[in-house]
């Protein structure tokens, strides 16, 4: 499939979504989305790909959400063609989605960044919630998850004034998982995609589902779940497997049965 706004191949079992608007700092516009959740809809059903890193360039993951693009857009249409709710997509997939951020995740950018499920960022990378400089607040869930990613006092401070924090400050608060030098970026998040191609893949998507449940559900039903999930992985080979090659001392091969 041939893409215009992004870049999208596979190293062995990663697939690798690059974002490439680079004169406008990778800003989202509708295209560039859709085309977006087409590649991401595509590797997720792909048997040969166990996780996708979404990253953008040097300069930027991406500016935000294409402003020149929906300032002349008005109320009927942006509520009647539900406006942004598209992007969700990213968080339908069930396979691994690594963003890889450097420079700039602002705006859609951070938000984007926000819907996969962790964030590796390089040394220069910036992360902000800008809106409000536009007369407009977030829209793809800035609000909530960085609320839940930074606490309250953090995100109301960035979402009201709109200040970027850089990779040191995000990483402090728990919204990056770790940093990593600028130059390195890539590489770092294909060593992570390397990892997960020699998991178990149910077990994989388990602990996805699960952690995900986190953020939905009081801790008494995230629990039970939990439960239910790591009971049923006894029902797989790769249980067995796993464990077998542990108290044999032995590498795990894992069938993905
Ligand atoms: C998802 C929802 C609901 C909302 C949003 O995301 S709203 C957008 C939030 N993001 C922003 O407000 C950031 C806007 N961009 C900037 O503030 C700056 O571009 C910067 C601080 C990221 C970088 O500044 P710098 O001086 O280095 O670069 P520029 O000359 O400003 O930009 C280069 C080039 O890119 C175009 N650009 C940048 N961001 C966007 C954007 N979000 N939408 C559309 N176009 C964008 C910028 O206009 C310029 O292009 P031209 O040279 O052709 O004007």
């Amino acid at each position: 499939m041939a893409y215009e706004m992004i870049l999208a191949e596979t190293h062995g079992p990663t697939a690798v979504i690059r974002l490439n608007r680079p004169k406008a700092l990778n800003a989202l516009c509708d295209q560039l989305m859709a085309e977006l959740g087409e590649a991401l809809r595509g590797y997720d059903a792909d048997d040969a790909i166990f996780s996708i890193i979404l990253t953008g360039s040097e300069k930027a993951f991406a500016a935000g959400a294409d402003i020149k693009e929906m300032k002349d857009r008005v109320f009927p249409d942006v509520y009647l063609n539900d406006f942004i709710a598209k992007w969700e997509v990213v968080t339908t997939i069930r396979k691994p989605v690594i963003a890889a951020v450097a420079g700039f995740a602002l705006g859609g950018g951070c938000e984007l960044a926000m819907m996969c499920d962790f964030i590796l960022a390089a040394e220069n990378a910036k992360f902000g919630q800008p809106e409000i400089n536009l007369g407009v607040i977030p829209g793809a869930g800035g609000t909530q998850r960085l609320t839940r990613a930074v606490g309250k006092a953090k995100a109301m401070e960035l979402v009201l004034t709109g200040r970027f924090m850089d990779a040191a400050e995000a990483e402090r608060a728990g919204l990056v998982s770790r940093i990593v030098p600028t130059e390195t970026l890539l590489e770092e998040a294909l060593k992570v995609g390397e990892k997960l191609a020699s998991l178990s893949r149910p077990a994989t998507a388990m602990a996805k589902e699960a952690v995900n449940r986190a953020f939905e559900s009081t801790l008494a039903e995230g629990i039970r779940f939990e439960r239910r999930l790591f009971q049923g992985l006894f029902a797989t080979a790769d249980q067995k497997e796993g464990m077998s090659a542990f108290a044999e001392k032995r590498p795990a091969q894992f069938t993905h049965g």
